[in-house]
């Protein structure tokens, strides 16, 4: 069979039909097809050409049918080495290796694509997912050794085959002189004394080349400034392990060479771990006993490794105004001493309260363990991700967390077990084993996925933003990851309410909480319908919510269900009937009257408890929203006062006015930006009223929610006034 000229780029998966594809894998393909050396470096000198013209489609990633990592060391005498003419189809020994030399630059756009040979001179396409490559540093540069896990051949959809790694502990590129070397690529390395400081640097190991001088040439100053500059590039990439190994090595060369340097400060495991634990505390004085460079770059790896304070301090104004779409990620500790997490009776773990909380208090801060940082409108950051064996398809915000999760967990082992801990939906249970306390935890990246499908949050760059969206827009959210707050789970008629400023996250209670209770929040607000409701939730994180609001909704009789949705999208046709022209009275009392229809559907029947007596009707606050805003544009203030309350009410926040008080007598916990204007329309109509006693203690409670719903107080004014 002869290979395809290429003139389309079959180098980017096509993953719609890639997913027919690989259900209908045993029917199609010819495992013995074998292609020629030139044929394979024509195709790719094509596509090298394709990638240099630049018109390239929106990247993919793709997630064929899952598999676990491979478990053996490269090293492992037991696994058996293949050949290319050895690989299976779609057949993984996850006991064996293969090792390639590249035989051509690589092609990096979704994945990075090569050639490569193995040392009987067989050639093959190679793929490997995600690595984020890149075309000026390639990390599977031509000529390079690679020993990869569990080969096998996967087939491609315009006919032949390629080898594909999926999981990054699967692909280890190995160095000219290791052991596994064959012997023929060793003496040919041996030869090449030719090579400039370009290409060690291709090699990626400047600095350890450096390092290695210094072993046979030492000198201590030379390498504490390897080892801070290495530190430097390691803490930019976000290879913090490598970043703290480093800086342990140059402090401890330092101690050695200070005098008045404490001994314990060369020994490295201590360093490290100081450097790793978390904490402010610093017993040992290592920063007071270090210099400035050292002790600066040990603050940066401390802090992007996560620190925990004890109290609920932060300067909400400043951390906002240092916010922005560039700068998203901002230097602050954590605050999550005062909550844990602990086994629900039947929702798995969840987070419980310490202590009581009061409404409106903060109850935790976090700093996301990843927000991905891009421009909206840059279309270079646009990507998908197919997951084919769970059918599912990530936007770019998605995309982009995924890739970075997995770089994350990568380059940095010590931030793995805490991740792995989080709810995978039982896929490692299924698919994994019990990974022993000494053994490295893998990036499965199908398990990562998992995780970030369960336990993502969708979140704008400052909560207080959405406050000011014009009606009906639909910005694109970030997606980012807190590991702590993705132990809360879901209730419609939650205690919390989560707010991002940055990538930080804060969780502030809606009403009283007590000490033991279990914290929640709404993962979506809750449809109107129930049936609606519990597909949403079923569909996308697996769970039936059974809050009493839940149960109390889906015991109400069918035929009243259905009325209830009639009667709500008759009135929303009427609403949007009205137009731009704005609602006349006659039209105002119509609608009115429709809603009293709609609130007789739930009513209690004569001699029945009213069920929703503290709990929200959900299909009547659009309308009271609509009726509140129509009464205040005609100004007729008791209608507005009548409908303002009624719109708390329908929301689940009963209140009363007595005495010339306006308190809450009863709040479910369904506080938004609705509620807040609902406040302000109440304080707005007893201050028309002359009663501003009662309309200062309405605006007290809407600051409060505004804090609550945004995480800060900035903006609140401009809101609460327009
Ligand atoms: C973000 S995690 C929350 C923490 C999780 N319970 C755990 O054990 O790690 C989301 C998962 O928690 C469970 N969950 C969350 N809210 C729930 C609820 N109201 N009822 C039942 N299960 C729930 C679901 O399994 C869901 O996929």
């Amino acid at each position: 069979m002869a290979l395809p000229t290429t003139s389309r780029n079959t180098y980017e998966e096509l993953p719609e039909q890639l997913k027919d594809f690989q259900k209908n894998a045993s029917t199609n393909g010819d495992a013995q097809w074998k292609p020629s050396r030139g044929a394979l470096l024509r195709e790719h000198e094509a596509h090298m050409k394709i990638l240099s013209q630049g018109s390239l489609p929106v990247k993919t990633m793709t997630l064929p049918l899952s598999y676990p990592p491979s478990r053996v060391s490269i090293h492992d005498s037991s696994c058996r080495r293949l050949h290319l003419l050895d690989l299976n189809l779609e057949s993984r020994d996850p006991n064996s290796i293969i090792i390639l030399r590249t035989v051509t630059s690589p092609y990096i756009y979704s994945s990075t694509i090569t050639v490569a040979e193995d040392e009987t001179g067989e050639v093959a396409r190679l793929m490997v997912c995600n690595l984020e490559d890149n075309l000026n540093d390639p990390i599977v540069d031509e000529g390079s050794i690679l020993a990869i896990k569990q080969p096998s051949w996967s087939r491609l959809l315009e006919g032949g085959y390629q080898i594909r790694v999926d999981h990054p502990s699967d692909l280890v590129v190995i160095k000219a002189e290791d052991d596994i070397t064959p012997q023929a690529w060793k003496s040919m390395q041996e030869l090449d004394t030719s090579k400039d400081a370009m290409q060690w640097k291709k090699e990626g190991d400047i600095y350890d080349r450096g390092l290695d001088y210094l072993i046979r040439h030492p000198s201590a100053t030379s390498s504490i400034d390897l080892y801070r500059k290495k530190c430097g590039v390691n803490i930019v990439l976000l290879r913090l392990d490598d970043a703290a190994t480093d800086l342990s090595n140059a402090i401890a060369i330092y101690a050695n060479t200070v005098d008045s340097v404490p001994s314990a400060l060369s020994e490295l495991s201590t360093i490290n771990a100081w450097l790793h634990d978390n904490s402010t505390e610093d017993p040992l004085q290592i920063a007071s006993n270090i210099s400035r460079p050292l002790r600066e770059l040990a603050a940066r790896i401390k802090f992007d490794l996560g620190l925990y304070q004890t109290t609920p301090t932060y300067n909400l104004s400043l951390i906002s105004s240092y916010v922005s779409p560039l700068t998203l990620h901002v230097d602050a500790a954590n605050y999550t001493s005062e909550t844990l997490v602990k086994n629900t009776e039947t929702h798995g773990r969840g987070l419980f309260a310490k202590r009581d909380f009061k409404e409106g208090e903060l109850i935790c801060a976090e700093k996301a363990f990843v927000l991905p940082g891009y421009f909206i409108q840059d279309r270079s950051s646009d990507c998908m991700l197919y997951n084919l064996g769970e059918e599912t398809v990530a936007p770019r915000p998605g995309a982009l967390l995924f890739k970075e999760l997995i770089q994350k967990l990568k380059w940095n082992p010590s931030l793995r077990r805490e991740f792995f801990e989080m709810d995978d939906g039982g896929y490692w249970k299924e698919n994994g084993w019990d990974v022993g306390d000494d053994e490295e935890v893998p990036v499965d990246v199908f398990r990562v996925e998992r995780i970030r499908r369960l336990n993502g949050f969708s979140v704008p760059i400052r909560s207080s933003d959405l406050l000011n969206q014009p009606p009906n827009s639909n910005p694109e959210l970030r997606n980012g990851f807190w590991i702590h707050a993705s132990y809360i789970n879901h209730c419609c008629l939650p205690n919390c309410v989560r707010t991002f400023i940055g990538d930080l996250h804060f969780l502030r209670a809606t009403r009283d909480i007590s000490c033991g209770e279990e914290l929640t929040h709404q993962y979506l607000s809750p449809d109107i319908d129930i049936a609606d409701r519990q597909d949403n939730y079923r569909g996308t994180w697996g769970f039936e919510c059974d809050c009493a609001l839940c149960k109390i909704d889906s015991a109400v009789p069918e035929p009243i269900r259905k009325q209830r949705m009639k009667l709500f999208e008759d009135l929303k046709a009427s609403v949007m009937k009205l137009g731009e022209r704005g609602p006349t009275v006659t039209a105002i009392k119509k609608i009115a009257r429709g809603f009293r229809e709609l609130e007789t559907l739930y009513a209690p029947a004569a001699g029945e408890d009213d069920k929703y007596a503290k709990l929200p009707k959900l299909a009547l606050v659009h309308p009271s929203l609509f009726l509140v805003e129509a009464w205040r544009s005609i100004k007729n203030t008791d209608k507005m006062i009548e409908y303002a309350t009624k719109l708390l009410r329908n929301f689940g926040i009963n209140t009363a006015v007595e005495g010339g008080e306006f308190r809450i007598v009863s709040n479910a916990g369904l506080v938004n930006v609705e509620v807040v204007r609902a406040l302000k329309y109440l304080a707005e109509g007893y201050s028309v009223k002359g009663e501003e006693c009662i309309a200062e203690q309405c605006m007290g409670i809407a600051r409060k929610f505004y804090l609550i719903i945004t995480g800060s107080e900035i903006g609140m004014e401009e809101f609460l006034k327009a």
